[in-house]
């Protein structure tokens, strides 16, 4: 896999662009503020409210959608992805200059076809690999979230230096940035959240809890157990694989592990696993969420609903109330 570190990136690519961030959430608010930052030239597109009054609080020129795209050549749509293809139609596509080039942070509207823009700009992808406030902190910390970028489109010939010269810009390029496309993104992407990374992980969590409550057994026993105890785990990972966790586990959990893991994580997760990939690729999936949200979205408002009332989110917040580190 093609990668690439601080010294291929030339910032000079971006001087004299304007760079305009549409929506200011997780994403668009650490982006635009690593990218000014870094000492680019950034305006963000916003509808009245909310994030327009954070956007413009922390010293952004704020505008209209329509007028910020007008303003600028290089394009970051930082929107929901639901939202994203109702914005181009109406704002974003006519009102795009010739030449300029319109960047995501997630393939979903490209590869879905949900938004095909014009053959005339460059069309690009920059993902950072993690949510929009570690984009924040680990760049005043002098560090960087690794990205992906991606060209769909390459209108002027300069869409992948401006890619790599943008990652530079929000500090992606401290750490590391790998080159993929626009199908592999999406799908891994998707896949990932899903199976693993929150559907899996609040899905093995939650069965833990209730399996330990329903045995008896106190639900702040169990919380602790099964939910506080799983960031010291996944820091272990993430800092130094499963050999580092494994090297500061007792030798019982380890043989715990080794053993009893898998009959947990058994066949039908794997039948599960690939059935919910297959979803992804198919499209049945991004249809579905489209369709949900033309529905007002009645399946996600009732899961999230029930999650938020079960009983270990209650028992989370009163031990953590308890604690130090969570209070604000
Ligand atoms: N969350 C993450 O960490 C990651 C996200 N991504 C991708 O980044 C993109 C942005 O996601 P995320 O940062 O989570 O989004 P958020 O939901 O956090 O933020 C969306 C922003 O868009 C604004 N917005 C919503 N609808 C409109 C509209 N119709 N017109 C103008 N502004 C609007 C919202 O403002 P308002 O206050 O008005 O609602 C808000 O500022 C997505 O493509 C996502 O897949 C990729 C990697 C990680
Ligand atoms: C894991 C969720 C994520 O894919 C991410 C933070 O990278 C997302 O889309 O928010």
């Amino acid at each position: 896999m093609q990668k690439y570190y601080e010294s291929d990136a030339d910032p000079g690519t971006l001087e004299g662009k304007t760079i305009a961030v549409i929506g200011y959430g997780s994403q668009g608010r650490g982006q635009a503020l690593n990218l000014r930052d870094s000492g680019c030239q950034v305006v963000i597109g916003l509808r009245p409210g909310s994030s327009w009054q954070r956007a413009s609080e922390d010293g952004f020129e704020v505008y209209s959608v329509t007028e910020a795209v007008k303003r600028a050549d290089i394009i970051q749509i930082l929107l929901p992805d639901e939202n994203q293809a109702g914005v181009y139609r109406a704002e974003i596509s006519p009102n795009i200059r010739e030449n300029a080039c319109l960047m995501f942070s997630h393939g979903f509207n490209i590869h879905y076809g949900q938004i095909v823009p014009p053959p005339t700009v460059d069309v690009v992808m920059v993902a950072p690999k993690g949510p929009g406030h570690m984009v924040r902190r680990t760049y005043e910390e002098g560090k960087g979230v690794p990205a992906l970028i991606a060209i769909h489109q390459d209108a002027t010939g300069k869409a992948h230096a401006i890619a790599l010269a943008y990652a530079r810009g929000i500090g992606a390029t401290r750490a590391v940035v790998l080159e993929t496309t626009f199908a592999e993104e999406t799908e891994t992407d998707l896949f990932g959240e899903q199976a693993v990374l929150c559907g899996g992980i609040t899905s093995l969590i939650k069965a833990g809890f209730e399996t330990l409550v329903d045995a008896g057994y106190a639900p702040e026993m169990a919380y602790l157990e099964v939910l506080h105890e799983t960031k010291l785990i996944v820091d272990l990972i993430y800092e130094g694989g499963f050999t580092k966790m494994r090297d500061s586990i007792s030798n019982t959990a380890q043989y715990g592990d080794l053993t009893r893991g898998p009959r947990v994580i058994g066949p039908e997760t794997y039948v599960a696993m690939q059935e919910i990939l297959e979803e992804i690729q198919n499209g049945e999936f991004a249809k579905e969420w489209m369709l949900e949200n033309m529905v007002n979205r009645p399946v996600f408002n009732a899961l999230t609903r029930a999650d938020e009332e079960h009983l270990i989110e209650q028992v989370g917040k009163e031990i953590r109330g308890f604690m130090p580190q969570f209070r604000k």
